[in-house]
């Protein structure tokens, strides 16, 4: 199934097939007559518990609020899922839960609760990070250092997911949360994807395209062997790159800045251009990390894990 995310800088927008129409899981249980909760840790709070205090950001499935527990003053951001979903958004929606139910790591934004009223309306609680997304860091100078902290952190985080047969398919800065304690953590399991055959391909068109791998992009091109195709883990690799690379220099890095890109530009920069590079005045061990990242051959690629031991990272420890 072929699922696509715009970015919202980019516009470029595709059309989304369908998807067949579903109905939540049984395993939200309705437990009052007003708002159900369930949750992936045995410390529950009560929807009614929690006070809105301002909007923190919309994402294409529907708002996020900062809010506060009433008794412990405690911040939390409340996802509010749309009402009015499509049956792809709200398929997409399953698969978020399925995957939010199941991961716990430090380097996964925490899911603390999952509410579905009566009506059908359904909300995430999740751990409050206060410093948005990576997004915010566009157009910031970022030393080597800082790059490799906030690298090390999204390896571990994609090197536990991958353990666990989760291929994230949508890396990109909008996905990636800090906060001040200079934590750094992947959000937003939309079109995740838990592989359950190890022969599965998912490696389809998903995600969002301008952080798409090459395979991803184009998985019909000539030169994609199967062995590539079934390299799931790769793509994210992939969109992991491209995001470091752009919080290197401070705008997307497949396009000249400032530049709007149309598909065709895009297909041509991803799959037929150079991989794009670090800046020439970049330590060697930086550009080599960049390098093993952005292997057009997703076999050439490293693995999260193989990342981790990079001297780029090793350096900065
Ligand atoms: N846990 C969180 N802590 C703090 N802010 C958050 C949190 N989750 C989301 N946000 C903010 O809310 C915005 C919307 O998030 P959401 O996950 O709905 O959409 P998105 O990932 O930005 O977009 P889309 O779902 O369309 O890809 C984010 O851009 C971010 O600024």
């Amino acid at each position: 199934m072929a699922l696509v995310r715009n970015n919202r800088f980019m516009n470029l927008k595709l059309s989304l097939p369908q998807a067949p129409s579903t109905s939540l899981p049984c395993f939200i249980p309705i437990a009052t007559a007003s708002t159900t909760v369930t949750s992936n840790t045995s410390n529950t709070v009560s929807a009614s518990d929690l006070e809105r205090v301002n909007v923190l950001g919309f994402g294409s499935g529907g708002t996020v609020y900062k809010v506060s527990h009433k008794t412990t003053s405690a911040t939390y951001a409340l996802k509010k899922v749309k009402e009015d979903m499509d049956s792809t958004s709200r398929h997409q929606l399953l698969r978020e839960i399925e995957i939010l139910r199941l991961v716990d790591s430090p380097y996964v934004v925490k899911c603390h609760d999952i509410y579905e009223k009566p009506s059908g309306e359904v909300s995430i609680l999740m751990e409050y990070m206060d410093l948005g997304t990576l997004e915010s860091l566009r157009g910031n100078v970022v030393k080597e250092e800082q790059l490799a902290l906030i690298a090390r952190q999204v390896l571990k985080g994609l090197s536990y997911l991958h353990g666990l047969k989760i291929v994230h398919r949508d890396i990109k800065p909008a996905n990636l949360l800090r906060n001040s304690r200079e934590e750094v953590k992947i959000a937003d399991f939309g079109v995740s994807k838990i592989m359950v055959k190890s022969l599965d391909k998912s490696n389809t068109f998903t995600g969002t395209c301008a952080y798409m791998s090459p395979e991803r992009f184009d998985s019909e091109a000539a030169d994609v062997s199967e062995e590539d195709k079934s390299n799931v883990y790769a793509g994210d690799i992939w969109s992991f790159g491209l995001t470091m690379l752009e919080i290197l220099v401070g705008h997307f890095p497949l396009i000249p800045h400032g530049e709007k890109p149309d598909w065709a530009t895009l297909m041509c920069a991803v799959c037929s251009g150079e991989s794009p590079k670090a800046p020439e005045e970049c330590s060697e061990e930086l550009k080599s990390f960049i390098d093993c990242c952005l292997r057009k051959k997703p076999s050439e690629r490293w693995t999260a894990s193989q990342l981790l031991s990079h001297p780029f990272l090793l350096q900065q420890d």
